[in-house]
Formats: C-alpha cells, sequence, structure tokens
C-alpha cells in the first residue's frame, strides 16, 4: 500500500511519498501509473523524501511521463512545509536550502547556469539569445536552475499557442536532454506573467523553476530588477537573484490530504 501526502504550490500538483523511515520504489512506470488522472492517483509530480547522508533530506522527482527530473521549485515549497523549520535537502540539480518560517516558505535555489554545455544545449551557442526561433518564439535564453529552461520575452504570453510549441520545442534535438519551455511577458521591471510548457508532464498552473529561471533571464538582460514577482495562472511566487549569487524563491505551499492507494 503507497502512503502519500497531495499537495500543490499554486496548482501545480504532486503526490508527495515521505520515504525517510521505509524506502519506497519508484521508477518510471510507477511513477506514471500514480500521476495518471483517469486510473491512478493524479498529479504533475511524483515527489520521493528519503534520507541522506549529508544533508537533513535527498529529494526525488518524477514528471507525470515517469522521467526524472533534477528540479522542481513548487514541490520544494512543500517539501519545506513537510520538513518544518530549516533544512539542508539533496536534488539531482543540487543542494537546497530551505526555510518554512514565516507564512509562504522560501528555498534557495542554487546559482543559475549558463554556458551551452551546462544546459545543455547540442552545440556552442550564444545561450543568452540562441540562434533558433519556432514560428513567432525565437532567440529564447537557456538557463539551467538544476533544470533546463528555455525562456522566451513575448509582447503577451496569453497570445502564445504553447501546448503547440512547446512540445515541438521540448523535443526539439537542440536540447538533448529536452527542455521547460517559459513564455514571458514584462508587464514592468517589478512583475513578470508567465506560462510554461513543462517537460515530461505539458502545461501547469505554475511552475517554480520556470519563474526562477525566466526571473534570472529578465534580470541579467536589464527587463527586471530583484526581487520581482512572477505571476503564472494559478498564482504568485517572489524571486531574488543577484548576478554570481543563488536565486531566493518564496510563495505558497498548500497541504490538501493525506491517503493511501494500491499502486
Ligand atoms: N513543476 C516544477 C518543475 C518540474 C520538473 C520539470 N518538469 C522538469 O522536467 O525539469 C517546478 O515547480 O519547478
Amino acid at each position: 500500500m503507497l502512503r502519500f501526502h497531495k499537495m500543490h504550490g499554486l496548482g501545480n500538483d504532486f503526490v508527495v511519498i515521505d520515504a525517510r523511515e521505509a524506502p519506497v520504489a519508484i521508477d518510471g512506470p510507477r511513477a506514471r501509473a500514480i500521476a495518471d488522472r483517469r486510473r491512478g492517483i493524479g498529479c504533475d509530480q511524483i515527489v520521493v523524501i528519503e534520507p541522506s547522508d549529508s544533508a537533513d533530506a535527498k529529494v526525488r522527482f518524477f514528471n507525470a511521463d515517469g522521467s526524472e527530473a533534477e528540479s522542481c521549485g513548487n514541490a520544494s515549497r512543500c517539501v519545506a512545509t513537510l520538513i518544518g523549520g530549516e533544512a539542508r535537502v539533496e536534488t539531482l540539480g543540487g543542494l537546497l536550502h530551505m526555510s518554512a518560517e514565516g507564512a509562504n516558505p522560501s528555498v534557495d535555489m542554487g546559482s543559475p547556469r549558463f554556458d551551452w554545455n551546462q544546459i545543455p544545449i547540442a552545440y556552442p551557442a550564444d545561450t543568452a539569445a540562441m540562434p533558433v526561433a519556432w514560428e513567432e518564439l525565437e532567440a529564447p535564453m537557456a538557463v539551467n536552475v538544476g533544470n533546463t529552461h528555455a525562456v522566451f520575452f513575448v509582447s503577451d504570453t496569453d497570445a502564445v499557442e504553447l501546448d503547440r510549441l512547446g512540445p515541438i520545442i521540448e523535443h526539439d534535438p537542440i536540447f538533448p536532454n529536452r527542455t521547460n519551455v517559459n513564455v514571458a511577458t514584462i508587464e514592468n521591471p517589478d512583475r513578470i506573467r508567465l506560462r510554461v510548457w513543462e517537460r515530461g508532464t505539458g502545461l501547469t498552473e505554475a511552475c517554480g523553476t520556470g519563474a526562477c529561471a525566466t526571473a534570472v533571464a529578465a534580470i541579467k538582460q536589464g527587463k527586471a530588477h530583484s526581487p520581482v514577482t512572477v505571476a503564472l495562472p494559478g498564482g504568485e511566487l517572489v524571486i531574488e537573484w543577484a548576478p554570481g549569487g543563488p536565486i531566493r524563491m518564496t510563495g505558497p505551499a498548500t497541504y490538501v490530504y493525506s491517503g493511501e492507494a494500491d499502486l
């Protein structure tokens, strides 16, 4: 029997499995079965909290298609509230520092990476304005914030057919590990509107790492300043970043219910 917590961050919803006391084996096929909204529990990502030798916990993230992701911002805030207080958490994308003090948890997501082979992309190219276009979506900035993101600045994020273009960009061979796809509109230097096509999951209500990558891209290009509010369909996050330093993300994390399933 699988015991789980159902949680969400701005509508980006998770099945969280606390495997710190007893191991729980999750692989791609089992993750897909859990995420299935008709036959399983249903969620955007599965989050597994495990013991760690070097930190307070280790966390693994699986997308709805069963692929394992290096990082997940919204799930990290949910993990922060479950662990409580201050915690250092190991992930495939790096060490995260979490704080569940105050109304909204904060997570220090580590420093962004910009080199072509750190994104990664298939060949050396300018990652600040990649020399590529998919119809009206052109010259994205590529940023790795633990996981891979392509950020497109557009005049109206709602006008982009992200459900059609997102999967084409996600699977383009220029991104050997696929990519998350962000379309952002700068409302003013304090506020960005964002929609995200998530690698391995599709359109979601919100993406925490997408908000981090987009804020970093906007600040680096002089379009926004820190702290900046990123408004997603599911709600708002505040992102702080200064060049050379780590990214700090603050926003809500919501507990929905706990349950058991035969999956
Ligand atoms: N929902 C997430 C990101 C989840 C992982 C992503 N789809 C990937 O494959 O990198 C977030 O809140 O950051």
